[in-house]
């Protein structure tokens, strides 16, 4: 079976655990992996390797080339996002098989879903999202853009998390709860009552550090 080929942008820790992803998947073969440590392109093993100013050539190669934003980074992926300037379809969404999805979830382009994620019933994630190791999602979540949820996190029913919002690792939120958009929860951390946008919120039950 032909693969479709892929560009992986960013070569960090996290891109490690998104090029395991892509060989698990099976869906996408990787073309090339683009980082600004790279000054020029060079290919290496059939990879091109290259700063990230090389996405339009690599497009240009190959019209069914899809992208993956592979750094942890909520900022950085949404600068990216905005500094390459493409259609949203070119992105990829990536998801590990033994994550466990309802029919009735829906998933933005550029979003990836790690190993053993649980995303239920009529849950909407956005773009660029980070469904990271073991979360859970449960029905009716609403997750924005960039967000990143991180390894174990549980987000009850009726959960809404905002744009770029970090929720740290086994962070827990009960139902009905709406964080908003670019805020910090801590690790470990419950959430109890709603949280404004930009804020820092750490502790059972949170606390706000700004
Ligand atoms: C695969 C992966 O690795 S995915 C990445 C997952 N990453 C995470 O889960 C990291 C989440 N980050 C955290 O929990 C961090 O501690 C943050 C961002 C919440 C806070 O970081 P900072 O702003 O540097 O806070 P700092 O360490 O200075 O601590 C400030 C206060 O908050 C407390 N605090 C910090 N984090 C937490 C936490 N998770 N739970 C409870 N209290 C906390 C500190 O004890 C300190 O309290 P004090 O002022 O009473 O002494």
């Amino acid at each position: 079976m032909d693969m479709n080929p892929i560009v992986v942008i960013g070569e960090g820790g996290h891109s490690k655990v998104i090029q395991d992803m892509i060989v698990a998947d099976g869906c996408y073969q990787i073309a090339a992996i683009l980082d600004d440590k790279y000054q020029e392109m060079h290919e290496r093993n059939g990879i091109v390797y290259g700063p990230i100013s090389a996405v339009c050539t690599m497009i240009g190669r190959n019209p069914s080339m899809k992208l993956i934003i592979a750094i942890g980074n909520n900022r950085v992926r949404a600068e990216i996002v905005r500094r390459i300037q493409v259609d949203h379809e070119k992105f990829g969404t990536l998801i590990h098989p033994s994550a466990v999805i309802s029919p009735s979830a829906r998933i933005g382009e550029g979003t990836v879903v790690m190993p053993n994620c649980v995303i239920n019933a009529h849950a909407e994630i956005g773009k660029h999202v980070i469904i990271n190791t073991g979360a859970i999602i449960e029905h009716d979540n609403r997750i924005g853009d960039y967000a990143h949820i991180s390894p174990n996190a549980t987000l009850t029913g009726n959960v809404a998390i905002g744009e770029g919002t970090h929720i740290g690792a086994s962070a827990t939120i009960i139902p009905g709860i709406k964080v908003g958009k670019w805020c910090v929860i801590g690790a470990g951390s419950t959430v109890i009552r709603d949280i404004p946008d930009f804020k820092k919120a750490v502790g059972c039950p949170t606390r706000f550090l700004d």
